[in-house]
């Protein structure tokens, strides 16, 4: 068991020990220094019971994307935030500085560590849980550990072993052989190539040899044996930052040996992960913020003091620099790029383009294409076409889509429009990605195009936007994709929303997002704004632009990611705190917030941090003196009393409490608080039950477990799949017929469908312009 297990352990003992009058006076000593600030400023806008939008919905859904880890010091800590120390890893208190001592890749000159999330609490990979088997490596604080940028850029930044904290880690699991439910065993979270000593004469192949048999199969794109690996150079983001990024347009010679297919060999003998490995650092991200203003304009704009840490300046993000980004030639690079996305199609992330599909019901392929005939992947006879999953064109894009000039949203990835297919007149979305801003990294750049690139063309399911082709198109890159009538935003705006409506749209949600995780993928920018809905009422999540990897097929190595990413209302507290973290969580916390919204038509907080009144009393009244002690928490024993005890409401603040659509539950019935007083295990004022109790009843045990705020005592995806509420839920599902696709309906809803002019963000901005004026 790990010290930090011990410690902790003891620490609940003592105070379940303690009678109950000394767990109230030390309640108060501890909690009151945050409950009691809190409840004096508390204004308690965040759950007032309005059945209308409190303005702090439409005013806090400033929900900005955060990329690529805006640095430290823009996102400050928590003040009263305490890092403990963990055996002597790390200490932080509210020192001006406010972090640890020991520098960190990001710090701004400034002596900083911000501890990995693994170095304090073990956590795993899914499907490899078996408890006491296989050593168990968590993540090594600092630069042992390894990271994942944005996309898919995993490198192992160093391979040292593990750190006390880690060997703990392991300890823990073999000693006690408890896991965290929601959890499985890993190997390690250091991704190393395999060592070869001696290679058998017979798997040498000759120069000539390799040439000769390149030039055999040169036309059979998969069959090459040849070994060989991937050049830096022809890495995908190198790929892409030569195509889109070499300012003095001139050709670049390729360090790929044109007579080798690259591809073939690449895709046989590079492992997923060393691709990124090759490509991508280890340091915490480059500080950056990324997500323009989109939504009601000012309304939009990030939160509080960050606006300061605001890098990009939004006119410069549909800003095309000629000047500055001649790319190479074209077709050079195209020809690169395809010849990596036909591998990159073999083996990113599912091992193979034709992983069977999950469908939104979990069980059947639900490939959304109108033609499932049509092989997804080809690419087309036209220099354009990146990749396409239909016929190959042979028409330019200009040529094949028509600009309806309708804009559909802009946001920090690019600008998104509709147009029409000329051949049918089908509409689709299409995503122009903006130019890099000048100030930002060409490695950052291309990292979030290709990141949206590589999953837009990988992903497969119902409940995932479907990518059907990427161009490039007069200096653009341009992302076309199924088109849905409506944005979740939107949908939830109009507060026509039944609550089965609701609750088949968060099961839909739940449904991407368990595909995606189950792919090894996890979004890390959910939120209402990233979700889409078509008129058949079948919910899409989108923008892949901030997804991480953090598991490759056949590997039990858990993949951290790091950075603050994402929008600061969904974000996830152990995001603002750690540095490097495990994104699935992240996801869940997020999808439970989006629940939130949709129930209470506003955000229960602008950000997790303690600054947030609303969520500082979230966090209180829980027996514990720091927010920090509270995310490294690890399951309960089963001595220990269950996690949410004191989940409480009462009639008086349940009526405070927004009121939930007119079929929905009621929240569940309570007592009275026994007092005002904020450190009463009674008061549903502070703890879980602040959120909980606005929600309805049979929700709120898995909501509850969403917002654990321990990422490791927070509900798995599978977990919530399985509850009972959750299962119960009649959801919209797509299913495949033979060569039809389905659509099944809810029984028990219909869903809420908005004039087009606001079914959008940018129709809604419009429509608020207009009314400003
Ligand atoms: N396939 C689609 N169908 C309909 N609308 C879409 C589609 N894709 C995107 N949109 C609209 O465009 C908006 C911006 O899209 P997206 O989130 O992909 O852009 P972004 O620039 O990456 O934004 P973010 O700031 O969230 O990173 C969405 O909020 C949505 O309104």
């Amino acid at each position: 068991m790990s010290s930090l297990t011990k410690l902790l352990q003891e620490k609940r003992k003592n105070e379940s020990t303690s009678s109950v009058g000394a767990v109230q006076s030390r309640s108060s000593q501890v909690a009151n220094p945050i409950a009691e600030e809190a409840e004096k400023s508390e204004t308690d806008n965040a759950l007032l019971g309005q059945s209308q939008f409190s303005s702090s919905f439409v005013t806090a859904n400033s929900a900005h994307t955060a990329t690529f880890g805006e640095s430290f010091r823009d996102r400050e800590r928590p003040a009263p935030l305490t890092i403990e120390t963990r055996g002597g890893q790390f200490r932080s208190g509210p020192s001006p500085s406010g972090l640890t001592p020991g520098s960190h890749p990001n710090s701004h000159g400034r002596s900083k560590n911000i501890p990995s999330l693994s170095s304090n609490i073990p956590y795993s990979v899914p499907n490899s849980n078996a408890p006491g088997a296989g050593g168990v490596g968590t993540g090594s604080s600092g630069s042992n550990s390894t990271t994942i940028g944005n996309g898919f850029g995993a490198t192992a930044s160093g391979f040292g072993a593990g750190s006390s904290a880690s060997s703990a880690s392991s300890s823990y699991l073999e000693s006690s052989g408890l896991m965290p439910h929601n959890v499985a065993a890993i190997d390690s979270n250091v991704i190393a190539s395999p060592k070869v000593n001696n290679v058998d004469p017979r798997f040498v192949i000759s120069k000539q040899k390799f040439q000769k048999v390149s030039q055999d199969n040169a036309s059979n794109l998969y069959s090459n044996t040849a070994s060989g690996s991937l050049p830096r150079s022809s890495s995908l983001s190198s790929q892409l930052g030569n195509l889109f990024l070499n300012k003095n347009g001139k050709e670049v010679s390729s360090n790929v040996n044109p007579s080798v297919p690259t591809h073939a060999s690449q895709s046989r003998d590079i492992p997923n992960n060393s691709v990124s490995s090759a490509t991508y650092g280890s340091s915490i991200p480059k500080p950056m913020r990324a997500r323009q203003s989109s939504f009601y304009g000012s309304s939009r704009q990030p939160s509080g003091s960050y606006q300061d840490s605001f890098i990009g300046s939004p006119s410069s993000l549909h800003e095309h620099q000629p000047n500055q980004y001649m790319p190479r030639s074209r077709h050079s690079s195209i020809a690169d790029l395809k010849r990596f996305f036909k591998k990159g199609q073999a083996q990113q992330l599912s091992g193979s383009p034709s992983t069977p599909p999950v469908s939104a019901g979990g069980n059947i392929s639900s490939h959304t294409s109108n033609n499932s005939s049509l092989e997804p992947g080809s690419y087309s006879s036209n220099g354009d076409t990146i990749y396409t999953s239909t016929v190959s064109p042979t028409l330019p894009y200009s040529k094949r889509y028509a600009k309806t000039g309708e804009n559909l949203g802009a946001g920090a990835g690019g600008s998104v429009k509709l147009v029409r297919r000329v051949q049918d007149s089908k509409v689709f979305a299409v995503k122009e990605f903006r130019t890099k801003f000048e100030h930002e990294n060409k490695r950052d750049y291309v990292k979030k195009i290709t990141s949206e690139y590589c999953i837009g063309t990988t992903l497969r399911h119902a409940n995932i936007i479907e990518t059907v082709e990427i161009v490039y198109d007069n200096n653009r890159i341009l992302q076309v994709m199924e088109y849905c009538d409506y944005d979740l935003f939107a949908i939830v705006m109009s507060n026509k929303m039944s609550y089965e409506e609701i609750c088949c749209c968060f099961k839909q949600i739940l449904t991407g997002i368990s595909y995606l995780h189950s792919m090894g993928l996890a979004h890390r920018d959910l939120k209402l704004d990233n979700c889409v809905i078509n008129k058949d009422g079948i919910v899409k999540l989108i923008d892949f632009g901030a997804a991480a990897v953090f598991s490759y097929p056949f590997s039990k190595t858990l993949v951290e990611s790091s950075g603050i990413v994402g929008s600061d209302p969904y974000l996830a507290p152990e995001v603002c705190i750690f540095s490097k973290y495990d994104p699935r969580p992240v996801d869940i916390w997020s999808a439970a917030i989006i629940f939130a919204c949709m129930i209470l038509k506003k955000f229960p907080w602008k950000i997790p941090k303690l600054k947030d009144n609303s969520f500082k009393l979230f966090c209180s009244g829980r027996n514990c003196d720091s927010l920090s002690a509270l995310v490294v928490r690890t399951p309960q024993q089963p001595s220990d009393p269950p996690a949410y005890e004191n989940v409480v409401s009462s009639e008086e603040n349940s009526s405070k409490a927004a009121t939930p659509p007119a079929s929905a539950p009621e929240p569940s019935p309570s007592p009275a608080p026994a007092s005002n007083n904020p450190v009463d295990p009674g008061n549903p004022n502070i703890g879980p039950q602040r959120l909980l109790h606005s929600l309805p009843e049979e929700s709120q045990h898995i909501i509850g477990r969403m917002v654990d705020l321990a990422p490791a005592c927070r509900a798995s995806i599978d977990d919530i799949m399985r509850d009972s509420w959750i299962e119960s839920i009649d959801m919209c599902d797509v299913v495949e017929e033979g060569f039809n696709i389905k659509i099944i309906q809810g029984a028990n809803h219909k869903h809420t469908q908005v004039d087009q002019s606001e079914a959008h963000i940018a129709g809604l901005e419009k429509k608020k312009k207009k009314q400003n004026r």
